[in-house]
Parts: C-alpha cells; sequence; structure tokens
C-alpha cells in the first residue's frame, strides 16, 4: 500500500511538472515568502501540541469528511488551538490537493506542513512553492540516499521536516539525518493496523532535544494524555478532528 501510494503521488507529480516545470516550480519555491519556525512553534512547552490534520478520506477508513472549506475548518483549528496545520494533499486515496493547502495557508497564521507520499525534488519545491512551511518524509518509502538528499533540500528551502517513523530501524535512520522533528506513527502504512503503544516503545530512544511527534489513533482525551505521558511534545490527529466538531474536540484534547 504504501509503495503503491508512493509511486501513484510520484506519478501525478510528473503529470503536474508537465504543466510546470521543475525549473519554474524551484523559481517559485525559491521567491516564497520564508517559512514559518515550525521547530519554535512545536518544541516543548507546559503543554502538549497539537497539528490538526485536514484529512477528507484514507486508504484505511474510506470517506471520513466532505470538508468544502478546508481554510475554514483550519480557521477552526486555529480557534481551537492547534500549534500547526497538517493537510492531506495526496489525490487518489486522501482527495487533497496542493489548492487544499494554499487555500489554508492563506487564512490561518499557523505553519503548515505539506502530508503527502514525496519521493522526488519535484514535490519538495512544490511544498515550498505553495508555501508550506514543513513537509513529511516518510522513512519506510524511501531509500536512505533518496530520504537524505529531500531532507537536504527541504532544509536548504528553510522548511522543517517531519521524519516519519515506524519502528526502532526508521528511527535511527531518522536521527542519522540529524532530523529535529521526529514522528512515530502509530498507523503501519502497509498493513493499517494500529499500535498505540508503539510511540512509548520508541521515545526512549529519541534525544531529549529532538521534538518528538505521536501521529495517529487519537480518539480521545485519554489518548492523548497517554501519549504525552510517554514523552510526545505534539500530537498529530485527523480523524478525531474532522468526524467531530473541531474546536470542542481539540479543545478537549489539549485540556488533558
Ligand atoms: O490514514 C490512513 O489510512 C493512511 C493509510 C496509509 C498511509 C497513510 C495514512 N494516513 C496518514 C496518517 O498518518 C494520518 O493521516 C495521521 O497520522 C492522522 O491519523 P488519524 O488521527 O488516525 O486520522
Amino acid at each position: 500500500m504504501l509503495a503503491d501510494l508512493t509511486a501513484g503521488a510520484a506519478q501525478d507529480a510528473l503529470a503536474r511538472q508537465e504543466a510546470v516545470s521543475l525549473a519554474d516550480v524551484e523559481a517559485q519555491a525559491l521567491a516564497a515568502p520564508p517559512a514559518l519556525d515550525a521547530l519554535s512553534a512545536l518544541s516543548r512547552g507546559d503543554r502538549v501540541k497539537v497539528i490538526a490534520e485536514v484529512k477528507r478520506a484514507s486508504p484505511s477508513r474510506g470517506h471520513l469528511a466532505e470538508i468544502a472549506d478546508p481554510a475554514g475548518l483550519a480557521a477552526d483549528y486555529e480557534r481551537g488551538g492547534a500549534s500547526a496545520i497538517s493537510v492531506l494533499t495526496e489525490g487518489r486515496r486522501f482527495k487533497g490537493s496542493l489548492d487544499d493547502l494554499r487555500s489554508v495557508r492563506d487564512r490561518v497564521v499557523l505553519p503548515v506542513l505539506r502530508k503527502d507520499f514525496v519521493s522526488m525534488p519535484y514535490q519538495v519545491f512544490e511544498a515550498r512553492a505553495a508555501r508550506a512551511d514543513l513537509v513529511l518524509l516518510i522513512v519506510a518509502a524511501l531509500d536512505q540516499k533518496t530520504l537524505s538528499e529531500l531532507f537536504v533540500l527541504s532544509t536548504e528551502l528553510g522548511m522543517t521536516t517531519l521524519v516519519e517513523t515506524h519502528s526502532a530501524d526508521e528511527l535511527s535512520r531518522a536521527l542519522d539525518l540529524g532530523a529535529r522533528l521526529v514522528g512515530v506513527n502509530a498507523r503501519d502504512l502497509s498493513t493499517f493496523e494500529l499500535d498505540k503503544t508503539l510511540f512509548a516503545q520508541l521515545a526512549p530512544s529519541i534525544p531529549a532535544d529532538v521534538v518528538k511527534v505521536a501521529e495517529s489513533a487519537v480518539s480521545q482525551p485519554s489518548d492523548v494524555a497517554a501519549y504525552r505521558e510517554a514523552g510526545a511534545d505534539v500530537v498529530l490527529i485527523g480523524e478525531a478532528l474532522v468526524t467531530n466538531d473541531p474546536v470542542s474536540t481539540l479543545e478537549s484534547f489539549l485540556a488533558v
């Protein structure tokens, strides 16, 4: 599944490259206003922070929410206390787009994450051209050379990279890069199985100065509390926010 998602996202990026060349998208990226300092926005504070996700659908859950106005939803997230917004831009299975990201960027002042299956420099330039402040790189989807090249490119463009892991080996590959923002996804992206204990298993191996993100599987405040107890600085939440009232649900998660 992860290989299919990554290959599909690359195919779609190559199709967009027919319309806007690599040189043009690079020029747009370099001309964009500077990225916001997402790492500072997400660094450990007294309370857990939330990256709130704009997520219409997913391979594991199918249709989740219509979200006709992604910018309006992001504004609700901002009002509810989110520290950053994640926008799924993958079109085939998540029904997202870069237009969603651009409209969110225009509405909120929070850092915005491009959440996609990135495997090519073109997609990193696109993210910055759309004024994303963060980009996701999934260790399981990339060999170490490609991962490193995309990480360096994202950093050179001024973005923060959320490096996503799902095992001890992937975590060590993320730390080898010098990643400052590391995610542990409870969801196995190939089987969709959720392991809410994975973050607690891997977190002790993440250095104290690395910002730790627990991703997926939050459905109630006690899930946020458990991630926080296990050392999460940040929790990334999608489904629970798009299928419930976003402001009050977010507030309940932040009250733990
Ligand atoms: O959500 C999926 O089904 C999925 C399947 C394959 C690859 C990625 C997938 N989701 C991306 C994410 O990791 C989540 O959108 C994100 O962590 C939020 O998760 P949740 O709060 O459980 O919606």
